[in-house]
């Protein structure tokens, strides 16, 4: 089911929570709403579930008016940070419990848990408590009970947000698959950039209430709409005034040994530079460098192989050249 949302207003008192939002979800994707803390994510996905009212503009939900419909009608597998399971029921019956309360046939609410706890992989954990599970695994078994409804729309509020960052990383891999799977048309808040490049079809960038730029990921990083979505989607630092990503600037030796870009507009042209500090971060090594002219200081992100190739020393005359992020700069 596509979600339309059109001129949607949210005050709290004189603080505008949504200014103006539309934005159109096409039926089967996973779109994520990615923004700083604070920009109306949530205001947005809990408008759209019915659990917050706006104060002008409309909701459809599949072609059909749902602005002041309750969250019930709406039909919305809902999941947010802190998962609330029924901690007096083991995990196969916290999956069960819509279909049970909405009075399914004992056979086909048997054979949809059956499905449901294979493809969130609960199988062999389906006898255990929601307080025996990891909070992964308590997660999965979240998103397993807000599909066993068959809802046509799944809103997910940073559903990943409380767990470690090797684990978010796995979710969100196996979120990537099950949507393929299940098609529902999914909306995931999210204020990880990482997390929305990953899994998402599209991606709306909030700010302060307002949509900044909505495009595919590729969209956003090569073509991004301002400063604000070039910056939240991967780190930026201004280099003679243009603005760059650091692992956009090329090092050398001298001036000849930084290789120009590929597309001659979006070069900045050579600048020398001092070493301030060179940091080994696994694979990457960030270099902090003060320009020679302006005494700018910016950082240059290169990889472990190609800092070592150049031998960096704090103290040292390097030259740097990069590349402008596009639109923006062009
Ligand atoms: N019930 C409320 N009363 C007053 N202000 C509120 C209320 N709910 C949200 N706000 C404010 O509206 C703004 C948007 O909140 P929202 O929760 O939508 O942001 P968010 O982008 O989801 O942020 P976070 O990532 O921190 O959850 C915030 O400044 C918040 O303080």
């Amino acid at each position: 089911m596509s979600i339309s949302v059109t001129g949607a207003n949210k005050h709290y008192g004189d603080f505008a929570a949504l200014d103006n939002v539309s934005i159109d979800i096409p039926e089967g994707s996973l779109t994520s709403l990615l923004g700083p803390s604070g920009s109306g994510k949530s205001t947005l996905l809990r408008s759209i579930a019915g659990l917050d009212s706006l104060d002008s503009g409309s909701i459809e939900i599949n072609g059909k008016d749902v602005t002041h419909a309750s969250p019930q009608q709406r039909d919305i597998g809902f999941v947010f940070q802190h998962y609330a399971a029924f901690k007096h029921l083991s995990v196969r019956d916290n999956v069960a419990f819509g279909l049970k309360i909405r009075k399914k046939p004992k056979a086909e609410v048997e054979a949809k848990v059956d499905e449901l706890l294979e493809i969130v992989g609960l199988v062999g954990f389906q006898r255990r408590f929601p307080a025996q599970l990891s909070g992964g695994q308590r997660q999965r078994m979240a998103l397993a009970r807000a599909l066993a409804v068959d809802p046509k729309v799944l809103l997910l509020d940073e559903p990943f947000g409380a767990l470690d960052a090797k684990v978010r990383e796995d979710l969100r891999k196996w979120l990537r698959r099950l949507h393929d799977e299940v098609h529902v048309t999914t909306v995931l808040v999210t204020h990880d950039q990482q997390e929305a490049l990953d899994v998402s079809d599209r991606i709306a960038v909030l700010n302060k209430g307002r949509i900044e730029q909505i495009g595919t990921p590729d969209d956003l990083y090569d073509r991004p709409a301002n400063v604000f979505v070039a910056s939240f989607l991967g780190s930026t630092v201004r280099v003679n005034g243009e603005l760059v990503r650091p692992h956009d600037i090329r090092l050398g030796r001298t001036p000849e040994l930084a290789w120009p870009s590929l597309d001659a507009e979006l070069d900045t042209g050579v600048i020398k530079a001092t070493v301030q500090r060179v940091v080994h971060l696994g694979f990457e090594t960030r270099v902090d460098l003060v320009a020679t002219a302006t005494g700018e200081e910016f950082l240059a992100q290169v990889t472990r192989g190609d800092a070592n190739a150049l031998g960096l020393r704090t103290g040292e005359e390097v030259y740097a050249r990069a590349t402008k992020v596009p639109e923006i700069s062009a």
